[in-house]
């Protein structure tokens, strides 16, 4: 996958702007989308994806997906079909898996490769180069996988499955749903039951789409709440159509700016409200941020809704570390709200940050103070002293780092500063969110 980090930087002045006005939609989900390829590639038959992510992330998925044996198209009305190889049926890629700038790709793929009696080799761009991936292959090592990894268990990475795989029981040490989701995947076809236990609940979407596609999947909650998920294999999954919801995350960054420039007053259509996805509303709502829910309905499995948004005054707030999980990626823009305040918003538990694109805490710290904002970087988050509504001074550039949330909250910080906000490379917004920037001007008056 051709990613930013092999292009010139792209970077762009982001200008005071007028109010976000209309209704705008925001594109699929991220999470869903990749899940929805990669089981419809496990399927025996066709199955039919609307609405899916054509960002680079997921465009990564759907080439690795080829690669070992499923036959992939887009037809011109935008629907994609997808031939799937069964259960089993994977077949050894012939090149290097280039995973781009992919983290959920990477995992999710290395856990169905574990248990395929194929060996499989993954790459990705400097970024995902940095990422720990010993959190998945420490677990699919116990199923029987064997990985050959760069120091310190980074990409490249060669995973070599077997099959059959031994199942198991793991705890997971790290709040992750991409671990959970590796494990679950390599369980379709590892014979007997894989149960992942997992104490803090994280997006639940590869559980509720493995059901839906027919896996014997359960899920046991016990007496201190900890949720038990069971998989027995070898499943056989059927073909589905499916419709993935607008991106949630990506609502994010038109939440916020409708938020904090003055007299905006946007709809966003068809976003994702699984609970599981939906912190960034809840802390917001806590902070005075005006945002409605209209025409609650349920697409693809998924409850969805369209968001009215109005410019609001927002005070700062201690934000609940037990949200966290429900809009880990969010934090990014939800500081650039912070600055906006009245008052101090404190964050932490936000640990899980320091790996993702790029460390989204000390990135995000880095920017703001050059942009102006008064911000304290501690161990697992960030104290955020706000402007209480009055425009941040702006400036920059900002260092993006190949993260495309990091581009994508300076760029909102930016239509609420005097001297507009410089970012230096907005090419990784392509990763999840490709049409944002034509979007952005649209919904400010741009163009
Ligand atoms: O499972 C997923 O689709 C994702 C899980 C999260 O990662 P972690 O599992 O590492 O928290 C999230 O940050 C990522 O954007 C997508
Ligand atoms: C962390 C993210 O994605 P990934 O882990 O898939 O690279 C993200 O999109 O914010």
């Amino acid at each position: 996958m051709a990613h930013s980090a092999d292009q010139a930087p792209v970077p762009r002045r982001f200008a005071r702007s007028g109010p976000l006005t209309g209704t705008i939609r925001v594109p699929g989900d991220k999470s869903i989308s990749h899940r929805a390829l990669m089981l419809s590639a496990l399927c025996v038959g066709q199955s039919r994806i609307s609405g899916l992510l054509e960002g680079e992330d997921v465009l990564a998925t759907a080439a690795a997906m080829r690669a070992m044996g499923a036959q992939i198209e887009r037809g011109a009305d935008g629907i994609w079909t997808v031939h799937g190889v069964g259960v089993g049926g994977l077949m050894q890629p012939a090149q290097a898996l280039d995973m781009g700038n992919s983290g959920t790709s990477t995992r999710l793929l290395m856990g169905l490769v574990a248990s395929h009696p194929i060996t499989a080799m993954f790459t990705g761009d400097a970024s995902l180069s940095r990422r720990p991936m010993a959190r998945v292959t420490d677990p699919l090592g116990e199923m029987g996988a064997e990985f050959n990894a760069s120091p310190g268990g980074t990409l490249p990475l060669m995973v070599r499955g077997i099959s059959p795989a031994v199942p198991i029981s793991y705890r997971l040490p790290v709040a992750s749903a991409q671990v959970k989701s590796a494990i679950l995947l390599a369980a379709l076809n590892t014979p007997g039951t894989t149960t992942v236990i997992e104490p803090v609940a994280t997006r639940d979407h590869s559980e509720k789409m493995l059901k839906g596609f027919g896996a014997d999947l359960t899920v046991e909650t016990d007496a201190d709440g900890v949720r038990h998920i069971h998989v027995t294999g070898p499943c056989d999954l059927t073909a589905q159509d499916i419709e993935v919801p607008g991106d949630p995350s990506s609502a994010a960054f038109f939440i916020v700016a409708a938020l904090i420039v003055p007299g905006s007053d946007l709809t966003i259509e068809n976003v994702g409200m699984n609970v599981t996805r939906t912190g960034i509303i809840t802390v917001l709502e806590q902070m005075g941020g005006q945002i409605e829910r209209l025409n609650a309905r349920t697409v693809g499995g998924e409850p969805v809704a369209d968001l009215r948004v109005r410019a609001s005054a927002l005070s700062g707030i201690t934000v609940d570390p037990a949200i966290v999980p429900s809009m880990v990626d969010e934090f990014p823009v939800f500081f650039i709200a912070a600055a906006m305040a009245s008052g101090t918003t404190v964050t932490s538990g936000l640990d899980e940050l320091r790996v993702k694109e790029s460390d989204r805490l000390a990135t995000m710290a880095r920017g703001l103070e050059a942009i102006g904002v008064d911000v304290e970087e501690r161990e697992d988050g960030l104290v955020i002293t706000g402007s209480g509504g009055a425009s941040l001074r702006g400036g920059g550039p900002v260092a993006t780092l190949l993260d495309h949330r990091i581009a994508m909250s300076f760029a909102v910080a930016g239509l609420a500063s005097e001297q507009g906000v410089n970012v230096d490379d907005t090419a990784p917004i392509a990763t999840s969110f490709p049409d944002f920037l034509n979007l952005l001007d649209r919904s400010t008056g741009a163009a």
